[in-house]
């Protein structure tokens, strides 16, 4: 479904080798290494490691970016590691940087065939931790071409403004991203920045704004999620945000537009993650609590 090869001006990238719908498990990856920020520390980690693993590991690509800091990881570093300064050991804590996933329970992991996934700020596909599989899948979260490269967002918050998403991409990541999104020179660049730029602004004045009612948070998240649906960008920030509405949208008793948007919530998270996720159960289990039970096609 997918090759890894030459991304130009990126290094490695991941590339479908067929057409690949919305919604479709793209791979999933068995964890290289983990790591707790509590219990234990990468190079000691990686001793532990079968050989074949190490090489694998050391193939990953490294971060150029001279302040690029994971403070989490820093602190390990100190606090643990002996002897420090060894090029090898330099090696290993600069590529675990550069490619590790967060999995949550502050933990964190490399993933062999992940790590070559490129960033982009308007990515076509996102990858997720499933704990029921162990696994990190990567699902498409539009319809992608074959030729076309595999992209997911390295950042959190995906409707940030381009000089907030660069600065931290060059910071943690040490590149200038030249996706679509941050490429000035298309024509519908200026109009995409306005777009965020106002549904930014839209989220701070409510921020502001004192004690808020059902109606106008539903309001508010609607207008975000119609932001989103501009930009193109869709996953499981996007399905929290329909089942957020859905809730507001119930407490107002209006049942239909609940019902409405927690099938629309529910078909972004399995599209975005699998229906044998336990995200994807949880959110089928808020929809049954609101009373609006859906039942989707999987
Ligand atoms: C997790 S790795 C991705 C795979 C990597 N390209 C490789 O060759 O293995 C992250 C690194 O890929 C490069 N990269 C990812 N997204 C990029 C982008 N949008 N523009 C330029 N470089 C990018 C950066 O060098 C970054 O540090």
């Amino acid at each position: 479904m997918f090759a890894i090869r030459q991304a130009t001006g990126k290094g490695l990238g991941v590339f479908a080798s067929q057409q690949i719908r919305s919604g479709q498990r793209i791979l999933s990856d068995r964890a290289l290494l983990t790591i707790s920020a509590s219990k234990t520390d990468i190079l000691s980690q990686v001793t532990l490691l079968p050989k074949l693993d190490v090489a694998a590991l050391l193939g990953l690509s490294q971060n150029p970016a001279k302040s690029g800091v994971l403070s989490w990881l820093e602190s390990i570093w100190r606090s643990k590691s002996a002897p420090s300064n060894t090029r090898l050991n330099h090696t290993i804590l600069n590529i675990f940087r550069n490619n590790n996933f967060d999995i949550g329970d502050d933990v964190r992991a490399l993933f062999p065939r992940v790590a070559r996934l490129n960033h982009s700020c308007v990515p076509n596909a996102q990858g997720n931790f499933n704990r029921a599989l162990d696994k990190f899948t990567v699902h498409a979260t539009s319809d992608i071409q074959s030729g076309e490269e595999i992209t997911i967002s390295y950042l959190d918050d995906h409707l940030a403004l381009r000089a907030n998403r660069q600065s931290k991409l060059l910071d943690n990541y040490g590149f200038v991203c030249g996706c679509r999104a941050c490429d000035k020179t298309l024509p519908e660049s200026a109009a995409r920045e306005a777009r965020r730029a106002k549904a930014i602004d839209r989220l701070e004045k409510f921020a502001q704004s004192g004690p808020a009612d059902a109606g106008k948070e539903m309001d508010v998240v609607l207008a975000l999620l119609n932001a989103y649906q501009e930009e193109g960008i869709r996953g499981r920030e996007i399905a929290t945000m329909y089942m957020a509405a859905a809730s507001q949208a119930s407490k107002l008793g209006f049942q239909e537009k609940a019902r409405e948007l927690a099938l629309a919530g529910l078909k972004c998270e399995v599209e975005a993650v699998g229906g044998d996720s336990p995200f994807f159960a949880a959110t089928e289990k808020q929809a049954k609590d609101l009373g609006v039970g859906v039942d989707i096609n999987l």
